[in-house]
């Protein structure tokens, strides 16, 4: 500890403009590319190391070339190879007991052991991987147990810092920080009862000191320090805990360790309000704060006045939409924030949160109409709108005033533009606001539904999609190109249909699908074809390690120009006399995947969604499907943060999926599919939602769930998944059986659905059949033991 006397109080040079992080993924996802070229044995560690280097430093030199200064610390270091969650455990040594072989005599993971964390390895499962707060970016869950050794075992982040300095930049170290890491861990399986990992945060806490300490001595002037769990109160320890788990942090970290023997901290809470952790974070030691002003709101006077010896840095533009700032509006901010903070206040300018939720740059969207262009900011856009307002604060909006202007005009265009309101849509849904959105009484819907379809108990079923093969994949990327013409397409879509039809009768599936082979993702697929949404060409966004999607803009009112799924379906109900599952992408999933306006309130853009859906699920009945899924995996990655806020987003959510599917007669079979776990915050929902059966992920968790769906006196049907589609393993028939036993104890039979926790797409079609077999198998097994 550092004596009063030498403790360094003056607060650092920091940037006037900077962003908390960027895409990792590279312009042409050269990281997807580099990272499936290894793991298919077609490149050489070499080789991968070398291309992840040159990503490194072409985002570290756009970042400069945007305008972020590369000398003192105004570029973020926060590149991941896989995942920064990831990284975080393994920087701390958390490694799993299951991977202990993994490590070297030093106690370190190669390339190969951080890839069998995040990918398993033989017969050992990898991490948990789950959603990232309210986004779509998933991370990997760390399991931290009483006796998980936790020390500084890495030095990536050092390296990656010496890295950047050989050509001359001077990064500014990012690192999640140890509440925050602590929070998002599971604890190890067999802990003891009543274990947290965050009994552990005195345990990690000189680990982080020790890195500070390192970062210091090579002259990091900088490290940024990431706390966003504190914008959430939904964990499971009370709020009070967290706060003081929080104290020991800036006490450790900002006062025990003083400057000169760690850098000047820059403490970020993103994605939302920190409450009553920012008056803890301004009465601390740390040097400077950023305070996300998209989500959460400005400081009341009191906290303001208390931030004054702080560098704060304001997140004024959004890192989890596409639209370009108003910056009318968040000149007008930094002014008030910087008024707020009274004489000599030191405000930087930054993003809401990392721009990893955005793709790149809109500048490489060729195709899209120019106006609707001229509305949009991706990342780079992102990166220069906050350096033109940090020019803005230090110079005075006059310096700014012609780019001002051209923003206004761009935000006057999308307001005026004749798609963005529609008279018709707002009728229809001020019109369904007061329809009676109930079905008919459930027992009704049983018995009509038992007449038409005649299934077996535990009847078996899939989700939806069965693997995208790469032939379809280039056969859609010739269709772009202009290779191949529309009718040529879809035959070969077609043809994957009959294929698929006539593998599942050979399965002996109960309730067939179609396999969604002419999807290239289940919400892009529908925005195509939906007025108010454009895609874009490269608009890529990292999903998980490599995987990424497109995420489609939704800027106007929706409609349904036709029919989007009905041939489709129709032609595989042709080739079959079994039941065939229509496929649909339910409202709230469409909205969370997509980028959604910023002038409408989402509850009202789902109900337009709901509409469209509607008309087409009449149509599927109209046509003789008696049986429609609308997927809601999102439901509860849409969860607001807040507990208060959490009963007004459900009460929308479930709305619109009672009113996309009010059109159904009682005849007509309701189903829906939710995947991530976590399904008790939403149980309540699931029941409103009235479906008739409900698929739900349950295979890694060994059916937890069904307990307390009973004790909700639960009563429709339930399908809890018996094969974890994210692994390649394929489950016996024994393991299968095992799990519809277990199901079986809390479950009627004639409530239990047989189906996989998810979609097949991801997987290939070995695995697929080989389990499929299996799941068909050990329904029989059970099934026969029942009578
Ligand atoms: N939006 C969304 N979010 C989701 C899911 C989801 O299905 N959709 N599922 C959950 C898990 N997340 C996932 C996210 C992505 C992928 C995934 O497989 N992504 C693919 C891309 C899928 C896609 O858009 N495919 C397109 C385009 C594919 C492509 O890259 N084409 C090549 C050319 C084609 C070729 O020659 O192979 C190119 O553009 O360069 C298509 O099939 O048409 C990937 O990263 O590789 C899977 C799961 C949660 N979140
Ligand atoms: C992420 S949920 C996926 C549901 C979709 N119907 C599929 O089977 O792929
Ligand atoms: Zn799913």
């Amino acid at each position: 500890m550092s004596s009063p006397e030498e403790v360094d109080r003056t607060v650092p040079w920091f940037p006037g403009a900077t962003v908390l992080g960027y895409p990792r993924i590279g312009r042409n996802r050269e990281l997807k590319r580099a990272l499936e070229a290894f793991w298919a044995g077609r490149s050489e560690p070499d080789d991968l190391e070398a291309a992840l280097e040159s990503l490194r430093g072409a985002n570290r030199r756009r970042l400069a070339f945007l305008g972020l200064t590369s000398d003192d610390a105004a570029v973020p270091q926060d590149f991941s190879v896989y995942d920064h969650v990831l990284d975080t455990a393994v920087m701390l040594g958390a490694i799993p007991e299951r991977f202990a072989d993994l490590l070297d005599d030093r106690g370190r993971l190669d390339r190969t052991g951080y890839f069998a964390l995040a990918r398993g390895h033989g017969d050992r499962a990898p991490l948990e991987l789950t959603k990232w707060f309210d986004s779509n970016y998933h991370y990997l869950v760390p399991e931290v147990g009483p006796d998980t050794p936790l020390r500084l075992a890495d030095d990536r982040v050092v390296r990656e810092f010496l890295e950047a300095a050989a050509d001359g930049a001077t990064l500014r170290p990012v690192v999640l920080g140890p509440l925050s890491f602590l929070l998002l861990a599971k604890p190890v399986a067999g802990a003891p009862e009543g274990f947290h990992p965050l009994d552990r945060l005195d345990d990690v806490l000189p680990a982080y000191a020790e890195l500070l300490g390192e970062l210091s001595h090579l002259g990091a002037p900088w490290v940024q320090i990431d706390e966003p769990a504190l914008v959430a109160d939904t964990w499971d320890v009370p709020r009070g805990r967290v706060l003081a788990a929080f104290d020991r942090v800036l006490e450790e970290l900002a006062e025990r360790l003083a400057r000169p023997a760690r850098p000047a901290l820059f403490l970020t809470t993103p994605y939302g309000d920190p409450g009553d952790a920012l008056p803890r974070l301004a009465a601390s030691h740390v040097e400077a704060v950023a305070l996300d002003l998209v989500r959460g709101p400005l400081p009341d006077a009191g906290t303001l006045a208390a931030l004054a010896g702080k560098v704060v840095v304001a997140g004024v533009v959004d890192g989890r939409n596409v639209w370009r700032t108003d910056l009318e509006r968040a000149l007008d901010l930094l002014t008030a924030l910087s008024d707020g903070i009274g004489e000599g206040a030191r405000v930087g300018v930054s993003t809401s949160c990392s721009l990893l939720h955005v793709p790149l740059d809109a500048g490489n969207e060729r195709h899209l109409a120019p106006e609707l262009r001229s509305w949009l900011a991706f990342a780079d856009q992102k990166v220069e709108e906050v350096v033109l307002l940090a020019r803005g604060l230090a110079e005075g909006r006059e310096a700014v005033e012609e780019e001002l202007e051209e923003a206004a005009e761009a935000r006057r265009s999308r307001l005026a533009h004749s798609g963005v309101v529609r008279d018709d849509v707002r009728e229809q849904v001020a019109a369904s606001a007061r329809e009676d959105l109930a079905r008919a009484p459930y027992e009704e819907r049983v018995a009509a539904q038992g007449e038409i379809l005649d299934l077996p108990v535990l009847a078996t079923t899939t989700i939806g999609s069965f693997p995208q093969t790469p032939e379809l994949r280039r056969a859609r990327a010739a269709l772009r190109r202009g290779e191949l013409d529309r009718a040529a397409y879809e035959d070969t879509v077609r043809g994957e249909i009959a294929r698929v039809v006539r593998m599942q009768e050979e399965l002996g599936l109960d309730v067939l699908v179609h396999g969604e082979p002419e999807r290239n993702d289940m919400v892009q697929y529908f925005a195509e074809q939906l007025d108010g949404f454009v895609v874009t060409e490269r608009g890529w966004v990292q999903s998980y390690g490599s995987r990424c999607t497109r995420p489609a803009i939704l800027w106007g009112d929706v409609v349904r120009r036709r029919p989007m799924t009905l041939p489709w379906i129709s032609y595989a109900a042709s080739l079959t006399d079994r039941p065939v599952k229509g496929m649909l992408t339910g409202p709230v999933t469409m909205l969370a995947w997509s980028f959604v306006r910023d002038d409408l309130p989402v509850g009202e853009v789902a109900q337009q969604l709901a509409l469209a859906l509607r008309d087409e699920i009449a149509d599927l009945q109209a046509a003789g499907i008696r049986i429609v899924q609308v997927d809601e995996p999102a439901l509860r990655e849409k969860l607001p943060l807040r507990r208060a806020d959490r009963d007004g987003y459900l009460a929308w959510a479930v709305r619109a999926f009672r009113l996309a599917t009010s059109a159904a007669e009682p005849a007509t079979q309701i189903h829906t599919h939710l995947c991530y776990s976590e399904f008790g915050e939403i149980l309540d929902a699931i029941d409103q939602m009235d479906a008739d059966v409900t698929s739900i992920e349950a295979a890694r968790s060994r059916m937890e769930i069904l307990p307390q769906l009973r004790a909700a006196g639960f009563r429709r049907g339930i399908g809890p998944g018996v094969y974890d589609i994210h692994s390649p393993r394929v489950p016996s028939t024994e393991e299968i059986a095992g799990l519809l036993t277990a199901a079986l104890d809390a479950v009627p039979a004639g409530q239990l659905w047989v189906n996989p926790d998810c979609g097949l797409k991801t997987r290939r079609y070995e695995e697929t059949t080989a389990a499929l077999a299996n799941l068909v198998e050990a329904a029989r097994t059970v099934r026969d033991s029942l009578s």
